[in-house]
């Protein structure tokens, strides 16, 4: 199980941002994206998950393999952290999720409505759902914002047992994760403006 990525070229509002990215993310191995605001991490990090297609180039190897976490966290406020656990644990066809619970010392707080949480509690939640995914490929945006020192602990804590278990992720982060990663820099992909005759088409 492998990732791979070929020449892609990626853009927002039809824009592109991002040219030239080649890489491969392999079973057991975890890549951080780094760059400066607005380089265009978060529009890579869709185009792998598949969420938005890319200007060109191939991305292969995630099909059906993928799970993703974006900047929203995406719980439902109304139900308690275990329903909201069992309810992607039943979308995924995973167990129990107990070691969800307990990977980000969530036991405590499971009847408590998730609108009711923290924001650093919100986010634990929705990390916590990549366990039951059962997918073995994370693809993470940001996934520190709002966490205590303790849980970004416990976040990469849970990273690395994905990795021992074969799993793989991408991570976008300005921070450091203490992770035995490699990182790639995206700045130097950066794409070149359009030339001044295909400006008016971007727009179409
Ligand atoms: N919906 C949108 N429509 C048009 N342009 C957008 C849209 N969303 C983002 N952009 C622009 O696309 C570029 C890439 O944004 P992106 O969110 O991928 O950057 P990023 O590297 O993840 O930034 P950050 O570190 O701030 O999260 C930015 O210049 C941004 O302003």
């Amino acid at each position: 199980m492998s990732l791979r990525i070929t020449d892609l070229c990626i853009a927002r509002g039809g824009i592109p941002v991002l040219e030239g990215l080649s890489f491969e993310l392999a079973a057991g191995q975890a890549l951080i994206l780094r760059g400066p605001n607005g380089i265009g991490k978060t529009t890579l990090l869709r185009t792998v998950a598949g969420l938005q297609p890319p200007v060109s180039g191939i991305v292969e190897g995630g099909e059906d393999l993928i799970a993703y976490a974006g900047h929203s966290d995406g719980i439902k406020p109304t139900l308690t952290v275990t329903e909201n656990l069992s309810f992607w644990a039943n979308v995924f066809g995973a167990g129990s999720i107990a070691p969800a619970l307990k990977a980000f010392d969530l036991e405590t707080l499971q009847d408590r409505p998730a609108g009711a949480l923290s924001a650093g509690q919100k986010r634990r939640l929705g990390l916590s759902r990549l366990l039951v995914t059962g997918r073995p490929i994370w693809i993470l945006d940001e996934p520190t914002v709002s966490l205590d020192v303790k849980s970004v602990a416990m976040f990469a804590d849970a990273v690395r047992a994905h990795l021992g278990q074969g799993g793989s992720a991408l991570i976008a982060t300005h921070i450091d994760l203490g992770l035995d990663s490699e990182v790639l820099e995206v700045g130097p992909y950066k794409a070149k403006p359009p030339a001044i005759e295909d400006f008016d088409g971007g727009f179409l």
